[in-house]
């Protein structure tokens, strides 16, 4: 079993170089499905999540070659079946993504029922209202969901209940090839729900709004694959950033976009650390003592849950008491306990947890519980004293590409070994 083992206690510094974001990866190669013609995606971070869904894809009788040099050329011109399999639908909720471009062009998709994770149920009723709002049949068996369209989609007013970022997804995916407008009210305002609808529009699709608190959809009967550059991974991003701050070092993100980065970039501030932003990226520098901060998690443009576990890593060694409350998902508090293992003092209270800043935290084996806690514990380790042993890191491999060297050439010590 492999485990990332850290010394902690270096200093980072550098320049750190961001990789193309997961979350908008994963439905971009999801609406590649809706092209009669080849896409190439540029900017395709090297993941376990990427490789999943590129199988997926493969299942279904689409040509999915890796060019390197991070570019995925897809050729869905030929789709075989319909069918997405429960082997890789459980290691990958987004695999769900491929219900709605399915729907669109093939009028039928059957996919496993994705499940609950370690972060929380995560059901996907508002992707099933959807579709059914436009003209779907759903049926739900045998650990399946089939959904049926055979005379094609009809365009409608959708109002989600919570402005789900894979609801919002699937749902455009499925509109922008259906007869007539549909009207997405209360959509997730997310930036990879941008580049999403970005990738669309130049296939031809015709998407107004995204972005904002109503998204138009004008169905087309055809759309071609085209040339497309994923966006900079804003989580990513924040995870360095974090990083930078709890070191006490100086790192300078490459690529990070600070508009999507407002929340983060805040916090940061009000924690006592600097924040440099240009054009090109953003330059943090750790000086001295981190204060405590509290955070809410919220749809975008809240602070965003996936970096709640690592600013509740940087909290544990903050002045002060800081609270950090959970209200995207029901059960993101798992690396609490882990981080607790490494000496930090944190209470959970319902669906916040308080955490009293300690003056230390020491390395020990801790587990990465799911990606963003697995985040966490890597930057505990790199300021805990002595080694920390993080286990079950396949659940990091899906989120960060080349952790370990970024993190190498940035100054820190980490290695990966095979046990
Ligand atoms: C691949 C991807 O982009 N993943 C991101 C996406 O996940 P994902 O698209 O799964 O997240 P959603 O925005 O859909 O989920 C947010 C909340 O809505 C609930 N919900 C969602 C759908 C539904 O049909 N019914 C329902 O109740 C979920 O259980 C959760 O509590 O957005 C999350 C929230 O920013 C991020 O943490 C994930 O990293
Ligand atoms: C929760 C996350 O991803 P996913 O929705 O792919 O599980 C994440 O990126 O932190």
């Amino acid at each position: 079993m492999e485990k990332l083992v850290i010394h902690g206690g270096n200093r980072l510094e550098g320049t750190v170089k961001i990789s193309g974001a997961k979350n908008a990866v994963l439905p971009i190669i999801a609406a590649s499905l809706l092209g009669q013609s080849p896409s190439l995606l540029e900017e395709v971070p090297d993941l376990e999540d990427v490789r999943t869904i590129s199988k997926v894809l493969c299942q279904l009788g689409v040509n999915v070659v890796n060019k390197g040099n991070d570019v995925l050329y897809i050729d869905s011109s030929k789709i075989t079946s319909c069918e997405a399999p429960y082997e890789l639908v459980r290691k990958m909720r987004a695999s769900f993504l491929i219900m709605g471009p399915l729907l669109a062009r093939c009028g039928h998709a059957k996919i496993s029922l994705p499940g609950g994770c370690a972060i929380g149920t995560r059901p996907i009723d508002l992707h099933l209202k959807g579709f059914e709002a436009l003209g779907a049949e759903i049926e739900i068996g045998h650990g399946y969901i089939e959904a049926k369209a055979p005379n094609g989609l009809m365009g409608a007013k959708i109002y989600l209940d919570f402005p789900s970022v894979g609801a919002t997804e699937n749902i455009i995916m499925a509109a922008s090839m259906a007869k007539g407008q549909t009207i997405i009210e209360n959509p997730a305002h997310e930036p990879e729900i941008i580049d999403l609808a970005n990738y669309l529009n130049m296939m031809g699709a015709n998407i107004r709004g995204a972005g904002t608190n109503v998204i138009k959809i004008e169905g087309v009967e055809r759309l071609e694959g085209k040339n497309y550059t994923i966006i900079p991974d804003r989580i990513e991003a924040g995870t360095y950033m974090v990083a930078a701050a709890m070191t006490k070092g100086d790192v300078y993100i490459e690529n990070a976009i600070s508009e999507h980065l407002k929340p983060v970039i805040a916090k940061l501030k009000e924690a006592n650390v600097e924040i440099i932003e240009d054009i090109n990226g953003i330059r943090v520098r750790g000086n001295g003592q981190i204060k405590a901060v509290d955070i809410k998690t919220l749809p975008y443009p809240g602070f965003p849950t996936d970096m709640q576990a690592q600013f509740m890593a940087m909290s544990t060694i903050a002045e002060g008491t800081s609270v950090v409350s959970e209200t995207v998902f029901e059960n993101r508090f798992m690396h609490v306990d882990e981080l607790k293992r490494m000496g930090a003092n944190i209470k959970i209270e319902g669906r916040s947890a308080v955490v009293e800043g300690v003056a230390k935290l020491t390395g020990c084996e801790v587990k990465a519980t799911d990606l963003r806690a697995g985040a966490a514990m890597v930057l505990a380790g790199l300021v805990a004293e002595g080694e920390t042993r993080v286990g079950c890191i396949h659940h990091i491999d899906r989120g960060y590409d080349g952790l370990v060297n970024k993190l190498c050439g940035l100054g820190a010590d980490i290695a990966r070994v095979d046990e």
